[in-house]
């Protein structure tokens, strides 16, 4: 009896656990799925009403004097101006800077700009930010994020024109070259993430060893913008300095590929910078995981990504020239933005 007692005290005891049990995982399973769909819902909606929305037209003033098109007078016979998918590659001739300037800069944009001057390459920003003001954006509202590991260097007396200012984000920094430069896509993923999307319509992130020459204005806005590599645009493509190595997430095989694209300036909308960095931040992560370092760094993951994600705009060679070309080619009507020259051995702390 006692045994039998027990039982059915036992029996008795474990029905209800267990009814109190599944009403216990019902309860959970519920609590699980309202806060589920309240972060579904929260990081979302932020997302959309946070991203600076982008008019999507071109709106002009009918009475703007430009000069007619002609469809059967193409401006340039000498180079490619449109991509088998369709994205313009912006020369000199292909656009009216006019037309371009009344159409943005009635748009009242902001466009941010990412440039890292770490270490002795802060020798670079006051050419950097001082042909910038001449050349860059001219009318546009521009915010500068200068990164560096020594904000009391950055230049305090270059004059900034109207609705453009600088921000200095401080970073530490790395001992290799190829660390400080390759790190810079987890930095401006982060500041995209954290400050730049409630802040900027655009970002534009660009090497601190350049100077300006000549206009890079709205004509260079885009979701997606890469530049033509200076060095490489005669050569096929089983010739580019991809990563070859399949080891690396930034491998390319020798039968594919559009261009080479330098990373000295590449840009475009938010969402499209930021699923960029990111993508490129975790492929340097898996590679360094493996000990592995693609050959131009976190270029080779640039071109990798723009293989497979094909960039709506991109910048002819006139975008991203470099002093150490002797002479310009004759296509190159206008050099806009440059490489200076560096004693490579002085401004690295390695080789
Ligand atoms: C001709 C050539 O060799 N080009 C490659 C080289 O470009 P670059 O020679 O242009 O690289 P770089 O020395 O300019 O470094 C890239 C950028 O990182 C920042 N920085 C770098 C080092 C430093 O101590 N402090 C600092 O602030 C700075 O903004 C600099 O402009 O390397 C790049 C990055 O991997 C790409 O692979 C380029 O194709
Ligand atoms: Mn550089």
């Amino acid at each position: 009896m006692a045994v039998g007692r027990f039982q059915v005290v036992g029996n008795c005891c474990c029905t209800t656990a267990s009814e109190r049990m599944r009403g216990y995982a019902y309860f959970l399973l519920f609590l699980v799925v309202v806060v589920g769909t309240t972060i579904c819902w929260l990081v979302f909606s932020y997302d959309a009403v946070s991203l600076k929305q982008v008019p999507p037209h071109v709106v002009l003033n009918d009475r703007l004097q430009s000069k007619q098109v002609k469809l059967m007078e193409p401006v340039r016979t000498d180079v490619l101006t449109v991509t088998p998918w369709l994205a313009p590659i912006v020369w000199e001739g292909t656009f009216d800077p006019q037309v371009i300037d009344t159409a943005f800069i009635s748009q009242h944009l902001t466009i941010a700009t990412t440039v890292f001057a770490v270490g002795k390459y802060i020798r670079f920003l006051r050419d950097f930010l001082e042909s910038a003001e001449k050349h860059f954006m001219v009318g546009l509202d521009v915010h500068y994020y200068v990164f560096t590991d020594l904000p009391g260097d950055v230049p305090d007396n270059v004059t900034l024109g109207v609705g453009r200012l600088l921000s200095i984000v401080k970073v530490q920094k790395f001992d290799r070259w190829q660390e400080i430069s390759l790190r810079r896509m987890e930095h401006i993923q982060t500041a995209i993430k954290d400050q730049i999307h409630r802040e900027a319509h655009y970002i534009f992130c660009m090497d601190v060893d350049m100077r300006f020459h000549g206009r890079v204005g709205p004509e260079a806005l885009g979701r997606l913008v890469a530049a033509i590599h200076p060095w490489f645009y005669t050569y096929t493509r089983n010739q580019y300095p991809y990563e070859r190595r399949t080891v690396s997430k930034a491998y390319i095989p020798l039968d594919q590929g559009d261009f080479y694209y330098q990373a000295n300036i590449f840009g475009g909308m938010l969402e499209d910078i930021q699923r960029l960095t990111k993508t490129c931040r975790e492929h340097l992560e898996v590679d360094k995981s493996k000990g592995v370092e693609a050959v131009w760094q976190e270029e080779s993951h640039l071109n990798w990504y723009l293989l497979r994600n094909k960039p709506t705009k991109l910048l002819s060679p006139e975008y991203v020239w470099d002093d150490a070309k002797e002479q310009a080619a004759k296509e190159i009507k206008l050099v806009r933005f440059s490489s200076v020259i560096k004693d490579k051995e002085e401004v690295r702390d390695n080789l």
